[in-house]
């Protein structure tokens, strides 16, 4: 553990985003956490923490980064520290908290990103288990199938985004539930991202979704996260696939 907390100081870094909110602004969207900025504990990818980012990019806020190379996590110092001994883990003030889910939820209450009634709240969770659930089949593909199932995802990937595609059609505000950005909008955004890599024709006839990644692409603060070096320079996945 020394070596790991010695090692940190040379791994935490700040994702210098200073640029896309005032600090002031953010103590007032979180009145009762009182700010510093969050710090987010996890590998050099992507991963699990790609809708986290952007969702936390596009609140405006501020947050730390603390890499962890493979070499030192393997040693077993920071796992047997976690509580599932995985990463993504979140630092809100005194709070820590793992489970890259929990977090976007967490994320969703500070920032008014969890619908506008308890009936919107429920949906949102159930919209944000479809993404888990298409997020899971993806995780599958990239570290288990990769040569061997790529094809046949990519031949059944329209039934399974057909799903999103009727309820956000369905839904006039362009989002997946009510009128404003959620959490599950976050995360279905940068699942889709990823897909558009593996396949880039996959959104090609499902024209609501299509125009969902168009509006969340065309975010200002979510612009400038996704062409930001320190977005791009980072890969989607830990194995290289992608
Ligand atoms: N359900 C967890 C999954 C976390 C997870 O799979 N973490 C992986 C990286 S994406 C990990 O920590 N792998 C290292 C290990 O298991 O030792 C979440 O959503 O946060």
């Amino acid at each position: 553990m020394r070596s790991q907390l010695r090692k940190s100081k040379q791994w935490r870094y700040s994702l210098s985003v200073s640029y896309f909110v005032p600090l002031g602004k953010a103590d007032q969207a979180r009145p009762a956490l009182n700010m510093p900025p969050y710090t987010i504990t996890y590998f050099a990818v992507r991963g699990r923490c790609g809708a986290m980012r952007i969702m936390l990019a596009d609140q405006g806020q501020e947050w730390k980064e603390v890499v962890v190379n493979f070499e030192d996590w393997m040693k077993g110092d920071l796992k047997a520290t976690c509580v599932f001994g995985q990463l993504p883990k979140i630092q809100d003030g005194d709070l820590e908290l793992f489970q890259s889910n929990a977090i976007l939820r967490h994320l969703g209450r500070n920032h008014g990103a969890y619908g506008s009634n308890n009936k919107e709240a429920a949906q949102i969770d159930m919209m944000n288990d479809g993404v888990e659930d298409l997020r899971l089949k993806y995780a599958k593909l990239i570290y288990q199938e990769y040569d061997t199932g790529k094809e046949q995802y990519i031949k059944d990937l329209p039934s399974h985004l057909s799903k999103f595609e009727a309820v956000i059609a369905k839904n006039k505000s362009g989002f997946l539930v009510g009128d404003k950005v959620s959490f599950a909008d976050y995360s279905l955004f940068e699942v889709l991202l990823n897909h558009q890599v593996l396949c880039p024709a996959c959104l090609d006839t499902l024209p609501a979704l299509k125009a969902f990644v168009a509006m969340m692409s065309a975010r200002p603060k979510i612009k400038a996260f996704l062409d930001s070096d320190d977005y791009k320079k980072l890969p989607i996945n830990g194995n290289g696939k992608q």
